[in-house]
């Protein structure tokens, strides 16, 4: 997989893929707020998706408070977002998809 990071253009044609992620200002994260039914929910989750981000050893920075979970992407070895960051956010909307979202 490619780790360059993406610019503007092929940014925000790679975020068409993921539609509920938004850029950050200087774009160099991309970022959701999930909201669960509750934290047992958003726990699993987020249990969930630590194992697939260990196996594609790309890792979320993340926080959790009761049932959110706000998760920010980025490839720091890249400076920026990569199709890295855009395959683990599709991997997590997925997980969340299954949690109702
Ligand atoms: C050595 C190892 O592959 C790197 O440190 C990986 C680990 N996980 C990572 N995760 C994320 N989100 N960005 C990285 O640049 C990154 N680098």
């Amino acid at each position: 997989m490619n780790d360059a990071r993406l610019e503007h253009e092929a940014l925000n044609e790679a975020l068409q893929a993921v539609e509920n992620w938004v850029v950050t200002e200087d774009e160099t994260a991309i970022a959701r707020d999930f909201k669960f039914a509750d934290f047992r929910e958003a726990f699993a989750f987020m249990s969930e998706c630590a194992l697939a981000a260990e196996r594609l050893d790309h890792h979320p920075d993340w926080s959790n408070s009761y049932n959110r979970v706000g998760v920010s992407l980025s490839t720091h070895d890249a400076g920026g977002v990569s199709t890295r960051d855009i395959a683990l956010a599709g991997i997590m909307d997925e997980a969340a998809r299954r949690f109702g979202l």
